[in-house]
């Protein structure tokens, strides 16, 4: 292993019985192996978790005790794309407070993935799929498009030649000032091979737009897009899942999908023992792996949402008759590209940055399809986390209640 995440996320060693000595075997660089005890190796591991929760400053913030929001279920669009809600500007936040419903959706109900409506698609092992068929019109989806090919983005093949054009297979980024600085530095550090780092983009006002509608939709946060280029059906990429390092522990990946429709296949990583149904509608006993096909329409977005990099993998088939191109926009959270230590990472943590809350509803309000928001802490660095969620409660739709403190990842300096 090279980290020490790779097997505590798997927790590996709690297979043991317990009074075993375990010892961890880590490459060091690619010539040496060095061995650690078990509880090294777990403090390395809650090092990369704090690091994650740090670099991300997201506060989870619980809203309690209400009643079920009047309005209609979320497409995705978000409050301001609506027009509802109740605005925050008061506190320096730029964005409308709004508790949103989402329809739940059990994997085995195949209408539902096929019926044009936004779910909340519950998986086995704790995954959870968002899923939003029509997440932009299909004119906003067009304009994106539009722009999309207008943009002298640099898409590099897979090879690593950099073209200015579009070519059969392109891959370009788009990434916050942090992240290209960590990337700068790994780029000096010569730790990389650099044709294998992408051309990337900063962020302008927007793809930061654009990035936070699909964080309210995703219930996450995010600092970098990737786009994919699939000239035509022939096209593709192959069965993988999003678990590199600099992505964090149990990463939530959004994919806003433009052009050709093409297929998103997703698999478990194994075999699955449960009832399904048949398609008869008679039940039987299965012990198989999982398949479930998503068709990725012009203006979907589809978010990979919690457990599903950990237990599921997932690829863009061939497709044949396919003569269109399709773009594909991931929209992801990178905190430790660049950075071979978690020691080296920690040195260049950026403390600044702004922090996020996510109001998360309680569970009864859970159960009635009300889902979590994500908002922007004011950069007045006198309030206090007490402050701002008095001054929340205040601001919360009438009927909302209370908000209060679940628990906070990252802490909040006030
Ligand atoms: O094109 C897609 O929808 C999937 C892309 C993907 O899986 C990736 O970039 O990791
Ligand atoms: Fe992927």
């Amino acid at each position: 292993m090279h980290e020490p995440h790779k097997c505590h996320r798997l927790q590996l060693c709690d297979l043991f019985p317990p009074g075993h000595a375990i010892q961890h075997l880590m490459w060091q660089d690619h010539r040496q192996i060095k061995m650690l005890s078990h509880v090294d190796a777990s403090n390395l591991y809650s090092r990369w978790v704090t690091y994650f929760n740090v670099a991300k400053r997201v506060c989870e913030v619980a809203v309690w005790a209400l009643q079920a929001d009047r309005r209609g279920p979320d497409d995705g669009r978000g409050a301001s794309a609506r027009g509802e809600g109740t605005s925050c500007t008061e506190l320096g936040i730029n964005l409308t407070l709004r508790l949103g419903l989402l329809d739940l959706a059990d994997w085995q109900d195949e209408e539902k993935l096929r019926d044009g409506k936004a779910y909340r698609l519950k998986l086995p092992w704790d995954t959870e799929l968002l899923w939003y068929p029509h997440f932009m019109s299909e004119t906003e989806a067009d304009e994106l498009e539009d722009l999309r090919i207008t943009m002298t983005y640099f898409f590099q093949t897979p090879s690593g030649v950099t073209q200015e054009t579009v070519n059969r297979k392109g891959q370009a980024r788009i990434c916050s000032e942090q992240h290209a600085q960590n990337k700068a530095h790994s780029a000096k550090d010569n730790s990389r091979d650099k044709s294998q780092l992408y051309v990337s983009e900063k962020m302008d006002s927007w793809s930061r737009a654009l990035m936070h509608r699909v964080e309210h939709a995703s219930e996450s946060v995010f600092n970098a897009i990737w786009f994919n280029h699939y000239r035509d059906g022939t096209v593709t990429i192959h069965w993988h899942s999003d678990g590199n390092e600099g992505l964090g522990p149990d990463p939530i990946i959004a994919s806003l999908s433009l052009g050709a429709t093409r297929d998103f296949a997703f698999k478990s990583k194994r075999e699955w023992r449960g009832l399904r149904k048949a398609n008869d509608g008679s039940m039987f006993h299965s012990n198989n792996i999982i398949h479930i096909t998503l068709p990725l329409f012009h203006g979907s977005l589809c978010v990979m949402g919690k457990n599903s990099q950990r237990h599921w993998l997932h690829a863009v088939p061939a497709m044949e008759g396919i003569h269109r191109e399709r773009t594909n926009l991931t929209f992801r959270f990178w905190a430790l590209e660049g950075f071979e230590t978690i020691d080296a990472a920690e040195a260049q943590a950026d403390t600044q940055r702004q922090f996020r809350l996510r109001l998360t509803p309680s569970q009864r309000l859970a159960q009635r399809r009300a889902r979590p928001v994500i908002l922007d802490a004011p950069r007045d660095a006198k309030t206090t986390v007490e402050e701002m969620l008095r001054r929340l409660e205040n601001l919360l739709p009438p009927g909302l209640g209370e908000v209060g403190m679940v628990g906070m990842a990252g802490g909040w300096w006030g």
